[in-house]
């Protein structure tokens, strides 16, 4: 039997990865995104329901429709700065819609959800790695409102028969090395997608936020995984809950880190350009190294990724961005 399963946010940037690997996996999908950063072209397998989850009716409707075997949930808002900014949307579309959801698979008998958590969770760990035991103390609206949708997923968890997996990802980077969808979001923070940028002449210049960390090069150091391997870590998962898996929260992560510096040295070798670097003041609240733990997921999913090299990630970041400027018109909705 082909099991149904639905994707909120599957029309973004890590989202879309999964859509695709779950119609490769022989999942019937369906997408549930309202396409504020998501762009429908990027939904390559499976069913679009362009829908918020502020929408509650509509949420209703998509699932009365379906018979859904599980839930994936992806969908939110995920700008640390402009979480600080406006706080209160944040906690409207990260935390009170994850509970319009489980509303929905309790009142429909979902038993199963993967839900996108993050490793700004931790806020500024004191040592790396990371384990999934550390204190949970977030230091942004952002991180605030993800640990919130993780409490509300656990108490419910208690309470019902859900069985879920909370996958708390590290820097999520790359695209698919088949180049059919990548990162289509306008105006990145993140720091491989900035330096693309700065590659490929759409910005002027990066600047290094802070030089003075207890590192080897005095820069930050970032636990970056391939997004393909992230999608992967969601099939397993899913594949772990289906087959009578217990609740867990895990980090994804590959175990270590690259500082700033590497990163951007990797993208001038890639890019061959020598774009200009700004060494600036630090970052509010930029921890010096965080790096996950990451024994567990691979030992409770069998979770084996193909990607964990710098190489590949600037690399399929560096093509996907060439890409984009190219057919920049074509991807326009
Ligand atoms: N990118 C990262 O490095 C990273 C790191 C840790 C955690 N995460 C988490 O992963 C998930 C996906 O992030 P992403 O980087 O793919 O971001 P994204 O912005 O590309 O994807 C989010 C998707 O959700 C949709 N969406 C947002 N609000 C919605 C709503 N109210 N109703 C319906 N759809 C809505 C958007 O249109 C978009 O398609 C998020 O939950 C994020 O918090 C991302
Ligand atoms: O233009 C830039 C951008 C980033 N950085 C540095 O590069 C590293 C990575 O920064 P990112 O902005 O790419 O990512 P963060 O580690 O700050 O955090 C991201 O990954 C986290 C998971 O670890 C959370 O998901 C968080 O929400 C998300 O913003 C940091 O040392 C940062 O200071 C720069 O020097 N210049």
């Amino acid at each position: 039997m082909t099991h149904q399963i639905l994707v909120t946010g599957g029309a973004g940037y890590i989202g879309s990865h999964v859509v695709r690997q779950l119609g490769e996996a022989g999942y019937d999908v369906v997408v549930y995104d309202n396409c504020s950063t998501g762009v429908a072209i990027a939904v390559l397998s499976g069913k679009l329901v362009v829908g918020d989850l502020a929408d509650i009716e509509s949420l209703y409707r998509t699932f009365a429709k379906n018979k859904f075997a599980a839930v994936l949930h992806f969908a939110a808002s995920t700008v640390v700065a402009e979480s600080v900014a406006q706080p209160l949307d944040y906690y409207a579309n990260n935390t009170r819609n994850t509970l319009n959801l489980l509303r929905c698979c309790q009142t429909f008998g979902v038993k199963k959800l993967v839900f996108s958590s993050t490793a700004a969770v931790y806020g500024s760990p004191e040592e790396s790695p990371v384990s999934e035991s550390f204190p949970t103390i977030p230091i942004n609206p952002y991180g605030r409102s993800k640990l919130m949708s993780e409490w509300m997923i656990q108490d419910y968890g208690l309470a019902s028969e859900l069985q879920y997996i909370i996958l708390r990802y590290f820097n999520v980077a790359g695209a698919d090395p088949a180049m059919r969808i990548g990162q289509f979001t306008p105006n990145a923070t993140h720091l491989i997608k900035v330096a693309c940028e700065a590659a490929l002449g759409k910005r002027p210049s990066l600047s290094i936020f802070g030089t003075d960390f207890p590192t080897a090069d005095g820069t930050g150091i970032r636990d970056y995984i391939h997004v393909e391997d992230l999608a992967t870590a969601h099939i397993d998962a899913l594949r772990y809950l289906q087959t009578g898996g217990k609740s867990r929260v895990l980090n994804c992560g590959y175990g270590h880190g690259y500082s700033v510096r590497q990163v951007i040295a990797k993208v001038k070798e890639f890019s061959g350009v020598d774009f200009p670097v700004i060494e600036a003041p630090r970052r509010l609240g930029d921890p010096a190294c965080v790096v996950a733990a990451s024994d567990e997921i691979r030992k409770l999913l069998g979770w084996k990724p193909q990607y964990d090299r710098l190489d590949e990630i600037v690399e399929t970041a560096l093509e996907w961005e060439k890409k984009l400027n190219h057919t920049k018109s074509s991807f326009k909705e």
